[in-house]
């Protein structure tokens, strides 16, 4: 007799992870969600301030609900944590073994305020590692993505063909990429401890990106964020070449409480 071990319910995840079929779906995900939130860019729509006191506006709720939709249709068994939802329901008592990790508007203040760097964030977690991610920025037209495990990382202007993405060799002028949140002195400290003697302010994910992409060398960061804000982009910059590492020198993890991140620098060669 013959006994075929039958397959987990996450099996067919597995196979689209390591395919590369997973990113290619999550990046038409976000860009669609893109789609739905660009009308309400520059455009003055209200905005609400949730019980963090963080605002938020129609368009992330608009995005969040599309991806939460796709994401269950294709693969119903895999639970989502995502920004807005755990706003309004709290978070989730526990996850299994693989989550989603979304944040539909990354960057809303500087949406708000008409600036372009926002982002669409799309991650798979299983256990404390991100394993998969996808960043779109809807008014700059482009989305990065990690591929097959091992196999690199992407970024493609809508519409056209993926490219690889790959970390730079630090140059002389190492430059660092700070929140806009903090001061001017501590972006100077923060750079300089990163060994960067440049710094520019940035907003959302995309500093992860832009690392990932060669462009910038490390995103310090020591004021808190939450694991929404940038597993999507540590997936992405880890396939890119880079790392993202926590104050204890490993990799930042996740399903941590409250899904809440310490200090961390993202760095790219
Ligand atoms: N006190 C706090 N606790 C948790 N996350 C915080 C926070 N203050 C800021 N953040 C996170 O930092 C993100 C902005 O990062 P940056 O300054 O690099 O653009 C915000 O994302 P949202 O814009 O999605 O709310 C928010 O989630
Ligand atoms: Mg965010």
């Amino acid at each position: 007799m013959t006994v075929s071990a039958s397959p987990t319910p996450f099996a067919d995840l597995e196979d689209d992870l390591v395919s590369g079929r997973l990113t290619d779906i999550l990046a038409d995900i976000a860009e669609e969600a893109a789609q739905l939130i660009l009308p309400y860019w520059r455009t003055g729509t209200p905005t609400e301030t949730k019980a963090d006191h963080s605002p938020v506006t129609a368009a992330d709720r608009a995005a969040e609900a599309l991806i939460l939709e796709r994401l269950a249709a294709r693969w119903p068994q895999v639970q989502a944590v995502a920004e807005e939802a755990t706003a309004a329901d709290g978070l989730p008592p526990s996850v299994g073994e693989w989550f989603w990790l979304i944040d539909p508007l990354d960057g809303t203040k500087g949406f708000i305020q008409g600036r372009e760097s926002y982002t669409v964030n799309i991650a798979l977690v299983r256990g404390d590692a991100v394993l998969a991610g996808v960043v779109t920025a809807p008014a700059l037209a482009l989305t990065w993505r990690s591929t097959t495990p091992g196999e690199g990382a992407q970024r493609r202007a809508f519409g056209e063909a993926w490219k690889p993405a790959r970390v730079r060799e630090r140059p002389q002028d190492a430059t660092a990429l700070v929140s806009h949140s903090i001061s001017d002195e501590d972006a100077e400290r923060l750079a300089g401890r990163n060994g960067c003697r440049l710094w520019q302010g940035m907003d959302s994910s995309l500093k992860f990106c832009m690392i990932a992409e060669g462009r910038y060398d490390a995103y310090p960061r020591t004021g808190p964020t939450c694991e929404w804000d940038t597993a999507a982009g540590q997936a992405v910059l880890e396939a890119a070449g880079g790392r993202v590492v926590a104050e204890d020198g490993r990799p930042l993890a996740y399903g941590k409480p409250g899904f809440l991140n310490g200090p961390f620098s993202a760095i790219g060669a």
